[in-house]
């Protein structure tokens, strides 16, 4: 069984074996992230190509043999040859976390859909059943989030900072988290004041 977990991968090590338009996709999110990516494959797809050229990848221009073995925490073995990608699989590293672009069940994590807006992140998986309904969904709950989810989260995530910060009880600390995240609350034009009133008061 899988689980959802937001995981942190910068300055993480994470060696790529191959270089084309499914790599690209699957290695974008990891590169914004800050991840340690050194790619393995005689040529790459432009998206791959530009992140080379801006320093934000390394890239061994080179074929993989059967039975090399990588040193790396993260490993993606992403050719189209999936008897490559199965050999490469059973040389991995004992506490290697392991990418298989064609066996989704091997894998030792799975890339869903995300939608993100500010802080909030949504992923979104279908267990494989249909990556283009996955799509389509985060599309439609795109659509559907309140527009105010961006604003709502940076003034919550300042104001959940202050309420931590300021010598309360655990109790009142609470009262107060949950008073601010209401719809009442933070549809008020002067919540900020509002809530510095409060925070005063409480003490
Ligand atoms: C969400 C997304 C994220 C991403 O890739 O970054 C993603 N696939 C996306 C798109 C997409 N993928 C495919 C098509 C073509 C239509 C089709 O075939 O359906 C399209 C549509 C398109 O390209 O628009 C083909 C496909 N995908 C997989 C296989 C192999 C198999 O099923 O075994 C094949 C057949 C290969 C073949 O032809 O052989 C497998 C996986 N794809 C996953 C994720 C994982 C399951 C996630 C889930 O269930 O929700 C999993 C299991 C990989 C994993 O992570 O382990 C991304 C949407 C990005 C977005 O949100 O915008
Ligand atoms: N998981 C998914 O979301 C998903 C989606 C679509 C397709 N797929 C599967 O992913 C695979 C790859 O798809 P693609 O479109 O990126 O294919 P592609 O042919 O564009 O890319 C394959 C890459 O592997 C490289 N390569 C081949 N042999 C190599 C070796 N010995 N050493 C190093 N690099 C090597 C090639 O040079 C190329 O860069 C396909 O088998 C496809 O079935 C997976």
């Amino acid at each position: 069984m899988r689980i959802p977990i937001l995981f942190e991968i910068k300055n993480k090590t994470v060696i790529a074996v191959g270089g084309g338009a499914i790599a690209a996709r699957k290695i974008m999110p990891l590169s914004e992230a800050h991840a340690e990516i050194t790619l393995i494959a005689p040529e790459l797809h432009p998206d791959l190509q530009s992140l080379y050229e801006n320093g934000e990848i390394k890239w061994q221009q080179r074929m993989v043999q059967e039975g090399e073995q990588f040193d790396s925490s993260i490993l993606l073995l992403m050719t189209e040859k999936e008897e490559l990608n199965q050999s490469l699989y059973e040389n991995k590293r004992p506490e290697q976390l392991v990418y298989i672009v064609n066996d989704a069940q091997k894998s030792d994590f799975h890339f869903p859909a995300v939608l993100k807006k500010g802080q909030l992140t949504i992923a979104l998986s279908t267990n494989g059943a249909s990556p283009i309904y996955a799509k389509r969904l985060k599309k439609q709950l795109e659509k559907h989030l309140p527009v105010e989810v961006e604003e709502d989260l940076a003034f919550l995530d300042q104001a959940r900072k202050s309420i931590l910060a300021y010598p309360l009880t655990a109790k009142q600390k609470k009262q107060l988290l949950q008073r601010i995240t209401t719809e009442d609350f933070l549809r008020r034009e002067n919540r900020q004041q509002l809530f510095e009133a409060m925070l005063e008061e409480a003490e």
